[in-house]
C-alpha cells in the first residue's frame, strides 16, 4: 500500500495546468498547493490552528535544522513531528541537501556523503543518504525528500554532470533504506540549468522509482527567465501521474508560472520572511508597509483580501505596529501573506477547475503592478 495516492482530477484546457488531489496518511491536499515553511517545526509567529485558518494544508520541516537542534530522536522519542508541533496535517520535510550545501565552506563532499559543521556551535556532523533516511523516519513527515547536492549556481558544465551522477547514487541508497512504509519517498532532479543534464537526471531517478519528483536546485540566483526555461523542459518529462514539486519557490508570479508549466507543489520563505521585514504581498503588487505615505492611511492593507488582517486592521496600524518592532508585527503580516498566497493557489486551482487558468495567468498580471 504506497504512503500517498495522487491523481490529476481535471486537465486545465489550454495550458499544461492540472488540478490534482494528494492522498496522505495526515490528509488529503488539493493541488496545485503552496506549502508554508516551518523550519523549526513552527511556521514562525502562526499556531497551528492560524495556520489551518488562513488555508494552510500541508507545512515543510527542514531536516537539517531539527537534526542540529532539539535533534530528530529527542523528536521520535516525543511521537514525532506532528504530536510535537501540534499539527494535525500532512508534513513534508526536505532532506538538508540545501541547507548543508549553503553551508558553503563548512562542509566537504564525499561519495559517502557530507561531513560539515553546526552553524551553531561548529561541532562537527556527517550526514549519508542512509542517515538523511533515518533522520527524516524519526522526525515522522508524510512525505520525505532523498539526500541530494545542490550544486551552486553557476557551476562548470562538467562539476554539474559529476554532481548530478552522485546525487543519483545517493537517491538510490536513500531508496535502498528507506523503511517506513507510511512515508512517501521523492526523488529530486538536478542538472544545473542544462536540459539534457536535468532530462538525464530525471531518467536516471525515474529508472529507480519514486512516489514524486522534485525540481532541485531552482532560486539559486538565476534570472527568472532561465528559471521558467528549466520548469518548462522539466515538468513534461516527469510522470503524468504523480506529483511534481519544484523546490523553493517562489514569489508569487514564479508559482503562477510552476503552475503553468504543469507543476503541483511549491515551498518558499518569502511570505513568511518577508512578512517579518515588513514586505508585504497584494493583489496590486507589493507594500512595504513602513512606507511614510502609509502614516496616515485608515485603509486595508488589500481591499480585496478579505484576510482578518485586512478585515480588521489599517496600513497606519500596520506600519506603527512594524516601526515599533511589536511581536503582532509579525503576526499580522506573516498572516495576511500567507493568507494571499494560499488564497492565490485557491484561485489558481478554481480557475483550472474551469478551465480558463490561461485567463487568470493573463489577469493575474494585468493588475499587478497598478499600485
Ligand atoms: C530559495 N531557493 C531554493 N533553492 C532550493 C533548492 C533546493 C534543493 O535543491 N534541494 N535539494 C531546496 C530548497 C531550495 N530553496
Ligand atoms: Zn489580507
Amino acid at each position: 500500500m504506497p504512503a500517498i495516492d495522487f491523481k490529476v482530477i481535471k486537465q486545465d484546457g489550454t495550458t499544461a495546468a492540472r488540478l490534482g488531489s494528494l492522498t496522505t496518511p495526515h490528509g488529503t491536499i488539493a493541488t496545485p498547493i503552496f506549502m508554508p515553511v516551518g523550519t523549526q517545526a513552527t511556521v514562525k509567529a502562526m499556531t497551528p490552528e492560524e495556520l489551518r485558518e488562513v488555508g494552510a494544508q500541508i507545512i515543510l520541516a527542514n531536516t537539517y535544522h531539527l537534526y542540529i537542534r532539539p535533534g530528530h530522536e529527542l523528536v521520535g522519542r516525543l511521537g514525532g513531528l506532528h504530536e510535537f508541533m501540534h499539527w494535525p496535517g500532512p508534513i513534508l520535510t526536505d532532506s538538508g541537501g540545501f541547507q548543508v550545501f549553503s553551508l558553503g565552506e563548512l562542509r566537504k563532499i564525499t561519495e559517502d556523503g557530507v561531513r560539515f559543521q553546526s552553524h551553531l556551535d561548529g561541532s562537527y556532523h556527517f550526514i549519508s543518504p542512509e542517515n538523511a533516511m533515518a533522520i527524516q523516519e524519526a522526525l515522522g513527515g508524510d512525505i520525505i525528500m532523498c539526500f541530494d547536492e545542490c550544486p551552486p549556481y553557476p557551476s562548470e558544465y562538467a562539476y554539474v554532470e559529476k554532481s548530478l551522477g552522485l546525487t543519483t547514487r545517493w537517491a538510490r541508497r536513500c531508496k535502498e533504506s528507506h523503511a517506513r512504509t507510511d512515508q512517501a519517498l521523492f526523488g529530486i532532479v538536478q542538472g544545473g540549468m542544462h536540459r539534457e543534464l536535468r532530462e538525464r537526471s530525471a531518467a536516471e531517478l525515474m529508472e529507480i522509482g519514486f512516489d514524486g519528483y522534485a525540481l532541485g536546485g531552482l532560486s539559486v540566483g538565476e534570472e527568472k527567465e532561465l528559471m521558467y526555461e528549466v520548469m518548462g523542459y522539466c515538468a513534461p518529462v516527469l510522470p503524468v501521474d504523480q506529483p511534481r514539486y519544484v523546490m523553493g519557490i517562489g514569489a508569487p508570479e514564479d508559482l503562477i508560472e510552476g503552475i503553468h508549466a504543469g507543476f503541483d507543489m511549491f515551498d518558499c520563505v518569502m511570505p513568511t520572511r518577508n512578512a517579518r521585514n515588513g514586505m508585504l504581498f497584494t493583489s496590486f503588487g507589493r507594500v512595504n508597509i513602513k512606507g511614510a505615505a502609509y502614516a496616515e492611511d485608515r485603509s486595508p492593507l488589500d481591499p480585496e483580501c478579505g484576510c482578518y488582517v485586512c478585515k480588521n486592521y489599517s496600513r497606519a496600524y500596520l506600519r506603527h505596529l512594524y516601526r515599533s518592532g511589536e511581536i503582532l508585527a509579525s503576526r499580522l503580516n506573516t498572516w495576511h501573506n500567507l493568507h494571499y498566497y494560499l488564497n492565490l493557489m485557491t484561485q489558481a486551482r478554481e480557475a483550472i477547475g474551469a478551465g480558463r487558468f490561461g485567463e487568470f495567468r493573463k489577469e493575474f498580471y494585468a493588475k499587478r503592478f497598478s499600485l
